[in-house]
C-alpha cells in the first residue's frame, strides 16, 4: 500500500492507495509548530482508526509546500514505517515524469503533482485550478510541458486580508449570496469574493486560451473548488483528490525508472 501526503499551507491531505484506489483519506490542519512526535500521534490514530496496519504501508510519497515541515514529516514517517520506501517530491525526480517541468526550482511540488494527474487523466492542453490558500492555475502545453502558472490569493486568504485590514469587516462563510447587490455586510463581502472570483477564474482561462490559441480542458481541485466551480463558465470537472492522484502517479514513475 502507498501512503501519499500533500502538505499545503492550510491543510495536510493524505490517503492510502491500493491498486490505484484510495481506500481512505484524511484532512488535518497544517500547524508549522507541531513536532514529529505530535504528527506521529495524529497519523497513528487516524490510520489505525481506518484499520490500516503500519506494516501494510510499503511505500510513501510526500509533497510539501511548507519547507519547515519536510524534516519533521520525514522523521515521523521513518519512525512509524521504518521498512517503507520514502520519496519526497523535489526537482531531482522531475526528469522521470511524463510532464516537463521547465523551471523546477520555482514551482510548488503540489502544482507538479496536479499537472501529472491532469496529464494522466486528460492529456495535453489542460489547466488545473487549485482553490487552496493560494488560487493557482497551472497549464500543460501541447508538448507535455508545464507552460506556466498564475497565482492569486485564495478566497479565504482574501477574506482574511479584508477582515484583518479593516475595522468593520468580519470573517464570513464562503457561499454565494442571494444577489450581487449585497444588502448587508456579509452578503456584500460574499458578493465581492464569490462572484468576483468567478469572473477572475473565467477571465484567466479565456486569456490563456487566447494566448495559446487553443481550447483547454479545465479541471478544479482544492478545498474551495466546490464553492466557485459551479458558478463559472469554464470549469467542467472537479477532482477533489487530484493532488493525491498526482502523487500516486509520481510514485509509480519514480519506482519504475
Ligand atoms: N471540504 C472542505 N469544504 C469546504 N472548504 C474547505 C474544505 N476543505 C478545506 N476547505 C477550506 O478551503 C481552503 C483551502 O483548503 P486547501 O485546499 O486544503 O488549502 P491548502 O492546499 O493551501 O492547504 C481553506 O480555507 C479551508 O478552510
Ligand atoms: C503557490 C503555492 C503557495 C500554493 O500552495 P497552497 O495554496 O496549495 O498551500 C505553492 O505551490 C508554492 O509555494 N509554490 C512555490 C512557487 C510557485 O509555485 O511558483
Ligand atoms: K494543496
Amino acid at each position: 500500500m502507498l501512503l501519499a501526503i500533500d502538505v499545503g499551507n492550510t491543510n495536510i491531505v493524505f490517503g492510502v492507495n491500493e491498486n490505484n484506489e484510495w481506500k481512505n483519506h484524511w484532512r488535518i490542519q497544517t500547524d508549522h509548530l507541531k513536532t514529529a512526535d505530535e504528527y506521529e500521534v495524529i497519523f497513528r490514530s487516524l490510520l489505525n482508526g481506518g484499520k490500516i496496519c503500519n506494516t501494510n504501508i510499503t511505500q510513501i510519497i510526500l509533497s510539501s509546500v511548507v519547507p519547515s515541515l519536510v524534516h519533521p514529516f520525514s522523521e515521523m514517517l521513518k519512525s512509524l514505517y521504518p521498512e517503507s520506501k520514502q520519496t519526497v517530491v523535489n526537482p531531482d525526480i522531475y526528469k522521470k515524469l511524463p510532464v516537463k517541468v521547465l523551471n523546477p526550482y520555482e514551482i510548488g511540488a503540489d502544482l507538479v503533482a496536479n499537472s501529472v494527474a491532469a496529464f494522466q487523466k486528460y492529456g495535453k492542453l489542460t489547466t488545473v485550478i487549485d482553490f487552496g490558500t493560494a488560487l493557482t492555475f497551472t497549464t500543460i502545453g501541447k508538448d507535455s510541458e508545464i507552460r506556466g502558472v498564475a497565482i492569486a490569493p485564495g478566497l479565504n486568504t482574501a477574506v482574511s486580508a479584508l477582515a484583518g485590514k479593516t475595522a468593520q469587516l468580519p470573517q464570513i462563510h464562503l457561499t454565494p449570496p442571494p444577489s450581487v447587490l449585497g444588502e448587508n455586510t456579509i452578503h456584500a463581502i460574499q458578493s465581492g469574493i464569490v462572484f468576483g472570483y468567478t469572473g477572475l477564474v473565467d477571465s484567466i482561462i479565456e486569456r490563456t486560451e487566447e494566448e495559446l490559441n487553443e481550447k483547454l480542458h479545465v479541471v478544479a481541485t482544492g478545498g474551495l473548488s466546490s464553492v466557485v466551480a459551479p458558478l463559472t463558465k469554464k470549469i467542467k470537472t472537479i477532482e477533489p483528490l487530484l493532488t493525491l492522484d498526482g502523487l500516486y502517479h509520481i510514485n509509480s514513475f519514480v519506482s519504475e525508472n
